[in-house]
């Protein structure tokens, strides 16, 4: 039985394992530093610390980061890299993911997501439930893509941007490493790194 390990017993961390049991991985248990007093995330087990897992990689024919946060998402996967983990992606068997993509390990891609010819995407991203990239977007690592957002082609997400749900990006648009984009915003200019931007058109917070 094919055995994933999933670090981070989150509610993204669940979602996570719904969508790698429908997608065929047979054995599926998180690890989180609240382990032993959580034991369970839903349906799924919590079997140890994120120090058991690093204890026990050979264990696991594949490993993912369940957490939510870019920036502590990113380091928990170089941990994991460094460690000699086989870190996978998960892509839920409902999400449209053009042959002509370029999916970085780590990533997660959820149901009705659609993912469009010629679109790279990072390390680490989390293209979440009903988004669409469209085609030739560049998303850097450890990007997020929350529910229902849309980047319309050839727009560029840098490292550890989150786009937050129901948001549009215009086509050709660039945000900036580490920026952030509010629920329901529509960017329609390039947005600096670092930024918060809301509203539509998006401003500046
Ligand atoms: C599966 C999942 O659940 S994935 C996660 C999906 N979640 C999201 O997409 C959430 C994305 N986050 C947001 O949109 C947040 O509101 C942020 C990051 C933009 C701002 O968060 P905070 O810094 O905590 O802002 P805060 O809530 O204090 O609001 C500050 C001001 O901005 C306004 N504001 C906040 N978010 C938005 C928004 N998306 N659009 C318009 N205005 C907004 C508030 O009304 C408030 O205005 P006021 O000062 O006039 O009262």
């Amino acid at each position: 039985m094919n055995r994933l390990a999933i670090l981070g017993a989150s509610g993204h961390g669940k979602v996570i394992a719904d969508a790698a049991e429908q997608s065929g991985w047979g054995s599926i248990v998180f690890f989180d530093d609240a382990w032993p007093e959580l034991t369970s995330n839903g349906r799924w087990s919590v079997v140890g610390s994120s120090a058991e897992l690093l204890a026990n990689l050979e264990k696991y024919d594949g490993v993912v980061v369940g957490i939510g946060d870019n920036r502590i998402r990113c380091q928990k996967l170089q941990q994991l890299g460094a460690a000699g983990a086989n870190i996978v992606s998960v892509i839920h068997p409902y999400a449209a993911v053009s042959p002509y993509v370029k999916l970085g390990v780590g990533s997660v891609v959820f149901a009705n997501s659609v993912i469009n010819a010629d679109a790279v995407i990072g390390l680490g991203a989390i293209i979440n439930t009903g988004s669409v990239i469209e085609h030739d977007c560049l998303l850097g690592e450890c990007a997020h893509v929350s529910p229902n957002a849309t980047l319309a082609g050839g727009a560029v997400l840098g490292r550890l941007v989150w786009v937050g749900a129901n948001a549009c990006v215009k086509q050709q648009v660039s945000i900036g490493d580490e920026a952030v984009v509010g629920m329901g915003s529509v960017v329609l200019r390039n947005v600096i790194a670092g930024q918060v931007v809301v509203g539509n058109p998006a401003k500046p917070l």
